[in-house]
């Protein structure tokens, strides 16, 4: 299937990598779109919309895909809680891929922390830490964000339960609290850890990206998939029948 495809962050780091594998895959970037560009010709111009730019348009760009009735795919990160729940009743309204991060690897490691964590509960005190390059805007990554969701829902914790980094006198460590820890510096793609320490044993699930091309792939495998679905939001794992 060859796609024409409308980008929304072309200029920017996995911008690129989506032009790339577009051209690899056989697919025509049809409209590129950047800041100062006219985003409702952009979006019109393509079969489908791909967003890898800022979380502050994610609703200027849903708006627009359902106003040209076209399938999108969201791949910015950054969103808070609130932002994302008020935006994915939008993208509910047309066919739509919505994943932070679209690298298969990663798909399996959320399947596997979710099994990991209702096999191991809560006698395992569980960390997620991230380490990505010093030019990104965003912490914790969308990928730990989702982590976190899956670690919580297996848990039966709410929200509240994690805790970004640690300073002072924290007192011991309770079963209920799920630590986050962000890192940044150099050129890092994209580094997750999940670890499950217990007395005695210490599990830790690892994912390392070292090229921005599995993104991309993913992203376009994702966009070829959303094609003549009903509209709705769905994840990675399900485009990769992960899930049903
Ligand atoms: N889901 C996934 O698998 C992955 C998600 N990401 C996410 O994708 C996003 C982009 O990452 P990355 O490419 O590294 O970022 P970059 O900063 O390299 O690129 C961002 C792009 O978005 C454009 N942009 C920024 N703000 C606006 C705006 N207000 N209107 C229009 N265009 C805008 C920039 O345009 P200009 O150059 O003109 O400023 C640039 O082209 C991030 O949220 C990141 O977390 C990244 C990797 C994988
Ligand atoms: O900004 C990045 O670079 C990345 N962002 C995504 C995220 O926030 O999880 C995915 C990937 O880790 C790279």
């Amino acid at each position: 299937m060859s796609l024409r495809i409308s980008l929304f962050g072309s200029n920017g780091r996995m911008g690129h990598a989506i032009i790339n594998a577009a051209q690899q895959l056989g697919h025509t970037i049809a409209a590129t779109v950047d800041l100062g560009d006219d985003f409702d010709a952009g979006a019109k111009a393509g079969d489908v919309i791909i967003d890898f730019s800022s979380h502050k348009i994610t609703g200027d760009i849903i708006r627009l895909a359902a106003a040209n009735n076209k399938p999108l795919i969201i791949g910015t990160t950054g969103h808070t809680d609130t932002e994302k729940k008020a935006l994915l009743v939008e993208a509910a309204k047309i066919p739509c891929v919505w994943s932070g991060n679209y690298s298969i690897g990663v798909n399996l490691l959320f399947a596997l922390t979710r099994r990991a964590t209702a096999v191991l509960g809560a006698d395992y005190d569980t960390e997620v830490i991230e380490m990505h390059h010093r030019f990104k805007k965003d912490a914790p990554s969308g990928t730990a964000a989702r982590l976190l969701e899956i670690i919580l829902e297996e848990r039966k914790l709410a929200a509240d339960a994690v805790r970004h980094g640690r300073e002072g006198i924290t007192g011991e460590r309770t079963q209920s609290e799920i630590g986050m820890h962000s890192l940044r510096g150099g050129d890092v793609i994209g580094d997750h850890t999940v670890m499950f320490a217990g007395l005695g044993e210490r599990i830790e699930l690892t994912h390392k990206a070292s090229d921005r091309a599995i993104f991309a792939r993913g992203a376009l495998r994702a966009a070829e998939w959303i094609t003549g679905q009903p509209n709705g939001v769905y994840d990675m794992q399900r485009v990769l029948g992960l899930t049903a």
